[in-house]
């Protein structure tokens, strides 16, 4: 009989130099580089340089790639309208699906290794102004195009939240942007293979991959961490809240466990420390990270037998939270930083080892039946 791999554990679909990961140790790093130091001295345009082109980039690349940026954060005014044309209680990532879709009919163009790189940063400068507006359509604001100004993270809290950010806040979200910008292949980034094999577009990438990362397994799972923080509403409650609910009614701990990591997530380490940090300004923030810090300590005295730790996903919504996002939009900004390890993953794909995926079911059902007249079934 032949193996199946049932959610492909274990099976490799590409290599890559892109992003390696020890889930034995807790090790990420992006093109050779740890993630902590990514974090600690680079910004995310580094990061996309890194991803796109196999290295940091230096002084000039680094400004050619910004304004390549700046240039792509203007969109069609028909993508924008179609974004504010829906109920203000549709769902984050169906609202970016609905605005790449219709980026896909309008840029959607074949691959070609001249202009792959550029169209990809272009894409990224577009994801932007999509998130950006996506918010400002749910919160009834008016429509925006994000302004050049000295980074990327900067441009994009000051375009979604209407205000000016502090250099804090900006140094959080780059680390955010950089933290969640690749993971080698789940689940979302797997979509995006899918289809990039079949040749289509770069644009139908990412929606396949906006599909995917919404359940709440992977992506959604930072909504679904802090809304725990939220039922459980004060520290002294986490408790009682983690043996109801998740030691008597066997609920998962959302927010925790990995299909690659059998130790702590790297990632969340460092999302815990920037949780820890801006959350100190803000009294309904900091009482959300002392309840995720309670909840942490139970989960890990529960769950570290079987090997199960938190995931980048369970301290990032309080780093969200303290910026001042809703719940609703932190599968969105994970998804926003997320388009680069996407696209650079299908690039590496068609580029370099392009084959279409086509997998095979192994039939188990009736070997071979005789059709009985309608009449005479049942
Ligand atoms: C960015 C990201 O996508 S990171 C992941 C975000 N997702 C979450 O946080 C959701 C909660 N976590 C989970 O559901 C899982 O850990 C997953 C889906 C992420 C990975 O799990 P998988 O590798 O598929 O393992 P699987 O679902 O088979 O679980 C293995 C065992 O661990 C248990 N387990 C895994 N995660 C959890 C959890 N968060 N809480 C409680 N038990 C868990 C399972 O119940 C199972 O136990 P069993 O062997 O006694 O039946
Ligand atoms: O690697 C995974 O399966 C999920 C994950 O952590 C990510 O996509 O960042």
């Amino acid at each position: 009989m032949s193996q199946i791999s049932r959610g492909l554990e274990n099976v490799f679909i590409k290599t890559t130099s892109l992003t390696y990961i020890d889930g034995e140790n807790g090790i990420l790093r992006y093109g050779g580089y740890d993630i902590e130091d990514l974090v600690e001295h680079t910004s995310f345009e580094e990061v996309i340089h890194l991803m796109l082109y196999g290295d940091l980039p230096t002084k000039s690349q680094l400004q050619k790639l910004k304004s390549s940026i700046d240039e792509s954060y203007e969109v069609p005014q028909q993508v924008i309208d179609m974004i504010y044309s829906l109920p203000k209680d549709s769902d984050a990532i169906g609202m970016m699906e609905t605005a790449f879709s219709a980026l896909s009919s309008l840029y959607g163009s074949p691959w070609n290794k001249n202009n792959n790189r550029e169209n990809a940063i272009k894409l990224i400068g577009r994801a932007s102004t999509v998130v950006a507006n996506v918010l400002r359509a749910k919160e009834g604001k008016k429509p925006i195009i994000p302004e050049p100004s000295e980074s990327f993270a900067k441009s994009f809290l000051k375009s979604s939240l209407s205000r000016t950010p502090s250099n804090e806040e900006v140094k959080a979200m780059d680390a955010s942007l950089i933290l969640y910008a690749d993971h080698e292949v789940p689940a979302s980034t797997t979509a995006a293979l899918v289809t990039s094999s079949t040749l289509s577009d770069m644009y139908s990438c990412v929606v396949a991959a906006l599909a995917a990362l919404k359940g709440p397994l992977h992506g959604g799972a930072a909504e679904e961490a802090f809304k725990q923080f939220v039922e459980i509403g004060e520290p002294q409650n986490a408790e009682t809240w983690f043996r109801n609910k998740i030691t008597e009614q066997k609920s998962r701990l959302m927010g925790f466990g990995h299909r690659v990591y059998k130790t702590y997530d790297p990632r969340a380490k460092i999302f815990k420390k920037y949780a820890k940090l801006l959350s100190e300004n803000n009294d309904n923030a900091r009482k959300y990270f002392s309840i995720a810090q309670s909840v942490e300590d139970l989960g890990i005295k529960t769950f570290s037998e079987k090997r199960i730790y938190p995931n980048t996903d369970f301290y990032s919504g309080v780093v969200f939270y303290s910026l001042g996002f809703p719940i609703y939009m932190f599968t969105s900004l994970f998804a926003l930083s997320r388009t680069l390890g996407w696209v650079a993953h299908v690039i590496e794909y068609v580029e370099d080892q392009h084959r279409l995926i086509r997998p095979r079911a192994l039939y188990i059902g009736p070997l071979k039946r005789e059709i009985v007249p309608i009449e005479l079934r049942g």
